[in-house]
């Protein structure tokens, strides 16, 4: 079986889709720094090499040994206010060290390359649903380092036509591991799925709504929330895409069905049956009012069908992995 090169695969959706790799029988090796990944979250057969995508002698050798056929790129940063304070750090560690792992992937020969980009990179969009060929134009340093990053991906396949990509573009990723056996562990998230189980099971006093104004139906942000092991399973088919030589692209991950914030409260009140405070807070910088993924292009190119895309199912499995930390 082809065997893989997971970076971030200590991390929330990096583990989940080393998980559904090793399932179908991949070898797969995950290189993490741990620095907001778990080493508990790489289940055996996976391999955990410990090590920093600016390490790229490290990883250079790690290369040469093992002779990967394809590589999943999720390692990043990922916190947008953070990438507003500390922009340095999101350019380098997304869009340099990624720049350098292509080089590397050019230079040992590694035929498939599967990047976690962001609907962040859409920025504000005016017209949802939001399909792959919708205006791009981030608006904070996260989203532009992804961007730039993609950008890095088409150039390098275009000079080198046997470097083959998939970027994905995620929109908001939930849940966690039917089975139970991994989640999102990262101590200071904020993901709004993730606050709402921790707020329920008595972590935090309250939860804050960001903006009550929006041009929406209850005046909350509307997302469209995708389960982590959909997105897994959109990981196995793209490198499957690739590897049967087909081409490279860009396809939104998403359900094509958006929740308001108070909707997502709801149903974490609903599934925990636990009635917790909340309070109506001026909006979060940044946050645009509505972000649906136009999801076809994947559905129809990957064959891609969504097996989890019931909002309480994805909050009852982000809070029973919650109650579980
Ligand atoms: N979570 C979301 O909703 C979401 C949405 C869109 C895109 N993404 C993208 O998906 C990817 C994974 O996100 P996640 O939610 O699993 O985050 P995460 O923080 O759980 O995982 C990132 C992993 O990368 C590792 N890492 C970071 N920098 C590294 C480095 N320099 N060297 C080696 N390892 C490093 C971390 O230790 C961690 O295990 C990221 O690239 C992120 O931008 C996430
Ligand atoms: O305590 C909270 C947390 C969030 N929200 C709101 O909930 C919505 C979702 O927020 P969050 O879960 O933080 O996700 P996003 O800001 O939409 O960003 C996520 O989804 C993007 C793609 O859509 C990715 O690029 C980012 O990496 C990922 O964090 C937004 O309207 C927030 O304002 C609250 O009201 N209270």
């Amino acid at each position: 079986m082809p065997k893989i090169l997971v970076t971030g695969g200590a991390g929330y959706i990096g583990s989940h889709t080393t998980l559904a790799l090793c399932s179908r029988g991949y070898e797969v090796v995950v290189y993490d720094n741990l620095s907001t990944g778990r080493a508990e979250a790489v289940l055996p057969p996976a391999r955990l090499e410990v090590g920093d995508l600016a390490e790229t002698h490290k990883l250079s050798a790690l290369m040469a040994r093992e002779q990967f056929d394809g590589i999943l790129h999720f390692a990043g940063s990922i916190v947008v206010p953070e990438s507003m304070t500390n922009p340095v750090k999101y350019y380098t560690n997304n869009t340099n060290n990624t720049t350098n792992l292509i080089g590397l992937a050019v230079k040992h020969k590694i035929p498939s390359f599967i990047f976690s980009s962001t609907a962040a990179v859409y920025g504000m969009p005016e017209i949802v649903p939001v399909t792959e060929t919708s205006p791009l134009d981030p608006i904070n340093p996260y989203g532009r380092s992804k961007l730039m990053s993609e950008w890095v991906i088409q150039d390098t396949h275009a000079a080198h036509p046997d470097f083959s990509y998939v970027i994905l573009r995620y929109f908001n990723v939930a849940g966690a591991d039917p089975g139970g056996r991994i989640g999102q562990s990262t101590p200071k998230a904020t993901h709004l799925i993730k606050v709402a189980s921790q707020t329920a099971l008595g972590r935090r006093d309250h939860l804050k709504i960001f903006g009550t104004d929006y041009p929406t139906k209850d005046g909350t942000c509307i997302r469209d929330y995708i389960h982590v092991t959909d997105l897994a399973n959109a990981h196995v088919l793209a490198l499957n895409h690739l590897q049967a030589g087909r081409p490279s692209g860009i396809f939104n991950c998403g359900y094509g069905q958006g929740y308001t914030v108070r909707e997502i409260v709801n149903a974490v009140k609903k599934v925990s049956k636990v009635d917790f405070a909340t309070q109506d807070v001026d909006r979060r910088p940044g946050d645009p009012a509505t972000l649906i993924a136009d999801p076809a292009k994947l559905m129809q190119t990957m064959q891609w069908q969504p097996e989890h895309d019931d909002i309480e199912e994805i909050a009852l499995s982000a809070y029973l992995w919650e109650s579980k930390l």
